[in-house]
């Protein structure tokens, strides 16, 4: 994998394919490996760009508090780098919150953008506290036992039974995320904005996905917005991890958006 130095922290990102790019960023607790069934396929007709957000993966966090902008910028930094100037940005679950960042600091670099299995709206005080919880329990316990209780809920009954595989390595990659960028991540993710009226912007193209059995981000969650500029898709009996669940009916649904923008 690549890396740029963004202030103090490293940021990894890979790339495959030529021609029009697009962006991937991975959920919580993730990492480019997410895109391993979705990004080889859509290469043959674009230029794929995975980056790992920082903390995760192969990219470097330093000790001090950040924010979700804090991580949009460092995707403007890496396509700088790039010397891309515009592009299609998709951001799964947190990949989605710092996306809308995205939209609503750099909008002029983006020719569309997806949001798959996120939400534009907050976090619920409910939720807030339940950050809190899990940020002390990561300090106090390590990250493999909130690993362990997040994996039942980012796939479906039926994944969880059939794809073991996709289950292990997903707890694999978790296991590897480094705990004190865990923490914050967490405390970030608490205090994002609401961004509803981000996605109402009509000026970008957008694409909602989400799943019917996504047990953390519900259909209605994730479609906010009903308007000309929105193409929503459900992805039938997927959880929250559409990428490795079902990751035909997603490639199907992104090249629909991207093919739907070029007409
Ligand atoms: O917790 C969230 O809001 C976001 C998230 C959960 C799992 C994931 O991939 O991101």
């Amino acid at each position: 994998m690549k890396k740029i130095k963004v202030g103090p922290n490293d940021i990894a990102f890979k790339e495959m394919g030529e021609g029009e790019a697009i962006v991937f960023l991975h959920g919580f607790c993730g990492s480019v490996t997410y895109w391993d069934k979705v990004a080889p396929v859509l290469s043959s007709d674009y230029h794929v760009i995975l980056i790992d957000l920082r903390g995760h993966g192969n990219s470097k966090a330093s000790d001090a508090p950040f924010t979700i902008d804090d991580m949009a910028k460092d995707i403007k930094e890496v396509l700088e780098s790039l010397q891309i100037g515009q592009f299609y940005l998709f951001g799964h679950s947190l990949g989605g919150y710092i996306t809308l960042s995205f939209v609503e600091h750099y909008p002029e670099k983006l020719k569309g953008y997806g949001l798959i299995h996120s939400t534009a709206f907050p976090d619920s005080e409910e939720a807030k506290e339940g950050r809190i919880n899990s940020a002390k329990s990561i300090e106090k316990n390590g990250i493999q036992p909130f690993i362990d209780g997040l994996i039942p809920k980012l796939f479906s009954d039926d994944s969880l039974l059939n794809l073991k595989e996709e289950v292990e390595s997903t707890r694999k990659v978790g296991y590897s995320t480094d705990s004190k960028a865990a923490q914050q991540t967490l405390l970030a993710m608490k205090a994002r904005p609401d961004r509803t009226t981000v996605l109402e912007n009509k000026s970008i193209p957008v694409l909602l996905v989400a799943g019917d059995q996504d047990k953390i981000i519900s259909v209605d969650k994730a479609f906010s917005v009903e308007e000309n500029h929105v193409v929503t898709k459900i992805i039938a009996e997927s959880g929250h991890m559409s990428m490795l669940e079902k990751p035909d009916s997603l490639i199907k649904a992104i090249r629909e958006f991207l093919h739907i923008e070029k007409n």
